[in-house]
């Protein structure tokens, strides 16, 4: 099922960036390339932050975070309480990324993973559905903190 995405990364992603978002029009989504474009220094933050806000405003059904580990992006996406960035680098966790945390923006980390792993761990995410039930619950308490702590 094509999906539409947004993609963003800093400097020491671009290249795997590049890869992914062809490999991703290949297969019929449609994605945004929210940068950088240009393999000069950039600050994670600022282009994690960027996707995060996408995403949370809905234009998109998915988000791709990529830096040299994945962390520093990722801790940015998770910042929006919007978003729930999953920091992956192995199919299993994709999966269940999705299956039982509903996580809208996948984290890789360019310098940590080759391509073929990047792509199968990206396949698998796009591919997997959220079970909701008792996850549905708990995903729900992600987004009120205070109410979790009651049960505690
Ligand atoms: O955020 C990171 C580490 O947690 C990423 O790997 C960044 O890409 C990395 O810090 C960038 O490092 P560089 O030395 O400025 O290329």
């Amino acid at each position: 099922m094509p999906h539409s995405i947004a993609i963003a990364s800093d400097h020491a992603a671009v290249e795997l960036k590049s890869i992914l978002l062809g490999w991703l029009e290949e297969q019929g989504h449609s994605v945004k390339d929210l940068g950088p474009y240009s393999t000069d220094s950039v600050d994670y933050p600022d282009f994690g932050y960027k996707l995060a806000e996408t995403v949370a405003e809905g234009n998109v059904d998915f988000g791709v975070a990529l830096c040299g580990s994945g962390i520093g992006i990722s801790i940015a996406v998770n910042r929006n309480p919007a978003c729930r960035c999953a920091l992956v680098s192995d199919n299993l966790s994709a999966r269940l990324s999705r299956e039982h945390n509903d996580a809208n923006v996948i984290a890789m980390g360019a310098r940590l993973i080759g391509v073929d792993t990047a792509k199968d761990c990206l396949a698998a995410f796009l591919a997997t559905p959220f079970s909701g039930d008792r996850h549905q619950r708990r995903v729900d308490k992600l987004s009120q903190p205070s109410a979790a702590k009651e049960n505690a």
